[in-house]
């Protein structure tokens, strides 16, 4: 290294370090197989945190389970996929080199991880430049103290004892009540990015501060060193800016922060993008801190560096977020990204780049952190394996809906199902009962549609004053058991903004062959949250009809007011159906359902809707929570059980 360089590096980091002394560290329907007990009633599914989002709906239910449950789940952390910070420079070739021939020797490679083979931690500073010297004399005298943070069987048996020394970063929270409250924020940050009306990175900036604003950022002014309260291995945030949110990592610049500890400033957490993209193993990561490094927004801070080098001493935990969707950390955004918290790591070894200002670290995974699934960051990086096609039908719809829907199957040679494909309810008319009216928004007033006019619309009225849905056609916050749609009797026009879910579907879906599940549902688009997916539709038959057809009870959807006396009606979506009846469970879905009614108003028979939860990236199943009970379901006195495959990490195990 030119020593010149290394008197301005050392220059930077006293004068970084005086600063920062003087700086205080703070940073329903339910599908009913059969019912025997028709006393059902319409529930609401808020989840437990205030004005977050919640959801209201029907349940899938294989029986009378009523109202007592607590509806589909929301899964926090799944958002979408690409990544932030793509640029048009391609990811640097990485030299190894080869040290233990003393001399550096770099070689020509490939993309693939190679690290050089050497003994390093005992003796870094015959390899490593002078820089380092002088941090290992100061961060010696700390590595007693930090050395119970570093990861081998000592790490285990004192995270306890860490965690009342850190108690005032990491508040001593149940890890369910914490998920929760990290659960919260995404929401009230999705909430606010849906309601954004700016564009591009604009939004993620805003929502975070409309948060900071509302006091909603978690571990305000802390800077945890180690693993997050609430944020698990394999969590997924879509953008940079809720790292910051959730307090996985605070600096907003720079994809490196970090904290002074006892004098020294040491990494907390690095956000980076991978170097190697054919290597999916997440138990080793390569930092690259040079000016085309990976590091996100790095722009060769020393000081940032410098905390990673100190760490290196320290051996302190330091958790690794990546951005699997680039290759390169220095560039711009593209807003479509994919942060996935690797887990708590340490420095390993520490070099630098040949003939670069840079270094390189490679960060080793705690043997006690969960390993991400291969699967799971295959998905995410787009580099799905090309599946053999056994069966593939063109459009099931047969252009009967807006988009065709294909229909493969690479699993075996299954072909369509025997159903009639239906884009109307059946049976609607009949089951209407003569006392219900046609719904007419327009009724005394004059609805025109407008988010001013929420005065005069009485379908809007019905809703509390409030329009239910955003500018962009998403579904908002709303704990109604059913929404009041403008419909074909009102007075507005087909293009009222309180119209969303009566027209066809949006998306372009795709029904394929699970493994385990039989046909399934995806998107071949990303969905954004409150996105319209489709309605469940079928023939409505009475309960007493669906009661009786325990065997056959796989496309059975309870509805309405399951207690009302004038009747409990069904869909069954058995001999005819849409795309909907081919949607699975899952014990932490990606939808949920919305009783909406805009052509009439009788309660018992509202039209199921099925709206995202979440951002939902392409080729993602989607999945709502059917609501069974357990043991509910009985058959001549013998319960029946039906396993869930939905490979959740909070399934159940059982549909019922
Ligand atoms: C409404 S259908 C869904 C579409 C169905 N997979 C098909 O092939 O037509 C409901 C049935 O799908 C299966 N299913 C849905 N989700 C499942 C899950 N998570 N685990 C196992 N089976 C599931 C069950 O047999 C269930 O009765």
């Amino acid at each position: 290294m030119d020593p010149s360089h290394l008197q301005l590096l050392k220059r930077e980091r006293d004068t970084q370090y005086q600063l920062m002394s003087k700086r205080r560290v703070t940073q329903n329907g339910r599908l009913s197989p059969f019912r025997t007990n028709t006393q059902l009633k319409p529930f609401q599914v808020t989840q437990n945190c205030g004005s977050s989002f919640s959801k209201t709906g029907p349940q899938f239910k294989p029986h009378e389970a009523p109202s007592s449950k607590t509806g589909s789940q929301l899964k926090a952390f799944q958002v979408i996929k690409n990544g932030r910070p793509s640029s048009s420079k391609k990811a640097p070739l990485v030299k190894p080199f080869n040290l233990s021939s003393k001399t550096i020797v770099p070689k020509n490679i490939n993309t693939k991880k190679t690290w050089p083979n050497v003994q390093r931690t005992t003796e870094p500073e015959k390899t490593n430049p002078p820089l380092f010297k002088s941090f290992k004399k100061k961060v010696e005298d700390k590595n007693l103290h930090l050395q119970r943070y570093s990861d081998d069987a000592t790490y285990r048996n004192n995270k306890e004892k860490e965690r009342t020394t850190f108690k005032n970063q990491s508040s001593l929270v149940s890890h369910d009540s914490a998920k929760n409250k990290v659960k919260c924020a995404l929401n009230h940050f999705q909430t606010c990015v849906r309601i954004s009306t700016l564009s591009g990175n604009a939004i993620p900036m805003e929502a975070s501060k409309i948060l900071k604003r509302r006091g909603k950022f978690l571990h305000e002014g802390k800077k945890i060193i180690g693993d997050v309260p609430g944020i698990e291995v394999g969590d997924m945030f879509q953008y940079f800016e809720v790292l910051n949110v959730v307090g996985l990592h605070r600096n907003i610049f720079n994809g490196i922060d970090h904290v002074r500890y006892n004098g020294e400033l040491i990494a907390t957490s690095v956000v980076s993008c991978r170097l190697y993209d054919d290597e999916l193993d997440d138990a080793e990561v390569v930092i690259s801190t040079g000016e085309e490094g990976n590091v996100i927004n790095n722009h060769n801070q020393l000081k940032e560096n410098l905390a990673l080098m100190t760490s290196y001493y320290a051996k302190n935990p330091v958790r690794v977020i990546i951005n699997l969707n680039s290759n390169n950390g220095s560039g711009s955004f593209n807003g479509d990204e994919k942060y996935c918290y690797y887990g708590v790591y340490k420095v390993d070894r520490v070099h630098p780049e040949i003939g670069k200002s840079g270094y390189k670290f490679l960060l080793v995974k705690s043997p006690y952190q969960k390993k991400i699934a291969c699967n799971e960051l295959r998905k995410y990086k787009k580099i799905v394996k090309r599946e053999k096609c056994l069966k593939f039908v063109k459009d099931i719809s047969e252009g009967k809906e807006y988009f065709p829907i294909p229909m493969t199957n690479c699993v075996d040679s299954e072909s369509v199902p025997d159903f009639q494909y239906i884009t109307r309810m059946v049976n609607h008319e009949r089951c209407k009962s003569k006392r219900f009216n046609h719904l007419k928004g327009n009724v005394g007033f004059e609805c025109v549609g407008n988010y001013s006019d929420s005065d005069k619309c009485s379908c809007v009225v019905k809703n509390g004053r409030k329009f239910p849905f955003n500018r962009n056609g998403t579904i908002e916050v709303t704990e109604k058991n059913i929404i009041y749609e403008c419909g074909h009797y009102c007075k507005c026009s087909s293009k009222c903004c309180n119209r969303v879910s009566q027209y066809k579907i949006k998306f372009p879906l795709e029904i394929f062959k699970t493994k385990e599940k039989g046909w399934g549902v995806r998107s071949e688009k990303k969905i954004p949250s409150g996105s319209f997916i489709c309605e469940y539709l079928g023939e409505i038959i009475e309960d007493k009809k669906a009661v009786k057809m325990i065997d056959n009870d796989e496309y059975l959807f309870n509805i309405g007011n399951t207690n009302h006396k004038d009747g409990v009606f069904t869909i069954d979506a058995g001999k005819c159906g849409n795309v909907a009846r081919f949607i699975n469970h899952s014990c932490s879905p990606n939808l949920f359902c919305q009783n909406i009614l805009f052509d009439h108003d009788d309660v018992r028979i509202p039209h199921i809707m099925l709206f995202a939860a979440e951002d939902i990236p392409q080729k993602t199943e989607l999945t709502y929570n059917y609501n069974y009970k357990i043991d509910q379901v009985v058959d001549n006195g013998v319960v029946k059980k039906k396993y869930c495959y939905c490979g959740a990490s909070e399934c159940v195990g059982r549909l019922y």
